[in-house]
């Protein structure tokens, strides 16, 4: 009996495998597919551009030839719109942004199968903090990622699993062979956030820039936050340069960061300013300062968020942003036509979650005022993006 159980088990194993196998090769023609799509409509308005260029005035211009010069200016104006912004807060950006955003969330149809809508993982949890991993990743399932998982040590497994039937919780990162561990699930998972409740133990930071390194050789999109960023103080070449990273600290982790990559000390009364400098020192890399604007910037400039939140501010509120990053960023990166002609795509994800957990701020603060804490603001996620991104 024993033993056909363990048979059994085994061939249930290697079904999920080879499923995982498959659907991993399915996502990759996938990604093919589009990247050729976005080459080609690419390709047609720089060609359409050197036509529009070559047409005189006096020559009559085909109606069809119109359309596409009309598509061309508009792309290109709202392009320009972007570029001629500055450090300011804007109205109208923001319902661009929303857009942009509401242009990739996924649609909800019964021709899905589980997992197709995002499979995060977060890297974080040890004995001290078990709160801020649930946060994040019950915020990635509550955005609309299908799986969650949590790579944490033994001894918070338990207590996370206890909080959330829903997580998937792996009790490995302090295991011998963690790194080999969690690397096993990476072509499962569509994006990563580093750091919450991760701790500052040398042998966990140690595992992490590892899993860090073998992530980037996959092209997954990584979140840094919280103690991911202590890791990133300590050796910033482990993102740095790495397009589908994003780095989302709060105002202490922003000036310990600045200061060793600058080595001077912030000057803290032009934060737009550093934003874009310490961006640029990171190789360009998308970085979100938090506080009463959120900044963002990718180097190039600096987008302010200020959705309206509250005075409120209990622990985990980044976790969430985080974990909410996560899901926006697997939608929003493959979106190259993005990059082209609008704005860089992690820009937006970080605009959009920054935007999604301000309104759970405001939304969670109107109903219970000074008591309100982050599981309340989780329970607003649905709603908050419904506002937001759904009308
Ligand atoms: N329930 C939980 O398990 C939680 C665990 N958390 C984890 O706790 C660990 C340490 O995070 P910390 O943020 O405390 O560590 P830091 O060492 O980065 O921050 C130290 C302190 O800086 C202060 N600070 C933040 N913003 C500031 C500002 N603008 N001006 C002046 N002071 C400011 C805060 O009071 C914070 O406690 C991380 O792993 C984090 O994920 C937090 O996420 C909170 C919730
Ligand atoms: N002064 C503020 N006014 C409005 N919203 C704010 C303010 N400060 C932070 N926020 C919002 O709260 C979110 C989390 O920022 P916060 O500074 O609390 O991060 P954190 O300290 O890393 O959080 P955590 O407690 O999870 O470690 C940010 O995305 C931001 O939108």
């Amino acid at each position: 009996m024993e033993k056909l159980m363990e048979q059994f088990l085994e061939q249930s194993a290697q079904a999920e495998e080879s499923f995982y196998r498959v659907e991993e090769q399915r996502l990759q023609v996938e990604d093919r597919r589009r990247e050729t799509e976005h080459a080609r409509e690419l390709h047609m308005l720089q060609m359409l551009a050197q036509m529009f260029a070559g047409i005189s005035s006096a020559r009559p211009v085909k109606s069809v030839l119109f359309f596409y010069v009309k598509t061309l200016l508009f792309v290109s104006s709202v392009f320009e719109r972007y570029n001629s912004l500055g450090s300011s807060s804007h109205r109208a950006m923001d319902e661009e942004v929303f857009s942009l955003v509401k242009s990739v969330v996924p649609p909800l149809t019964s021709k899905k199968h589980k997992g197709q809508d995002g499979r995060i993982g977060i890297i974080g949890g040890c004995q001290d903090y078990t709160g801020a991993p649930y946060f994040a990743a019950i915020s990635a399932l509550k955005v609309g990622a299908d799986l969650s998982h949590v790579f944490c040590t033994k001894d918070a497994a338990t207590v996370i699993k206890s909080y959330s039937p829903e997580l998937i919780v792996h009790p490995v990162l302090d295991s011998p062979n963690a790194v080999e561990e969690i690397e096993k699930w990476l072509p499962r998972l569509h994006s990563l956030v580093v750091g919450p409740g991760l701790g500052r133990e040398d042998s966990l930071l140690k595992t992490t820039k590892e899993v860090i390194e073998r992530s980037k050789a996959r092209d997954i999109p990584i979140v840094i936050d919280a103690d991911g960023l202590w890791l990133v103080t300590q050796q910033p070449s482990v993102i740095q340069g790495y397009q589908k990273g994003i780095l989302t600290p709060n105002f202490m982790e922003f000036t310990r960061l600045f200061e060793a990559l600058h080595h001077e000390p912030l000057n803290s009364s032009d934060h737009s300013r550093s934003v874009m400098q310490l961006s640029g020192a990171m190789g360009n890399l998308t970085l979100v300062l938090k506080g009463e604007q959120d900044l963002i910037s990718d180097g190039s400039k600096v987008y302010s968020c200020s959705v309206e939140g509250s005075g409120r501010r209990c622990g985990g509120q980044g976790d969430l942003l985080s974990g909410s990053m996560g899901v926006l960023a697997h939608w929003l990166l493959p979106q190259h036509i993005l990059a082209q002609y609008l704005m860089n795509p992690s820009v937006v994800a970080a605009f959009g979650a920054c935007s999604l957990t301000r309104q759970c701020n405001s939304q969670a603060f109107q109903r219970h005022g000074r008591s309100t804490t982050t599981s309340d603001m989780i329970q607003e996620i649905g709603p908050a993006f419904r506002k937001l991104f759904e009308t």
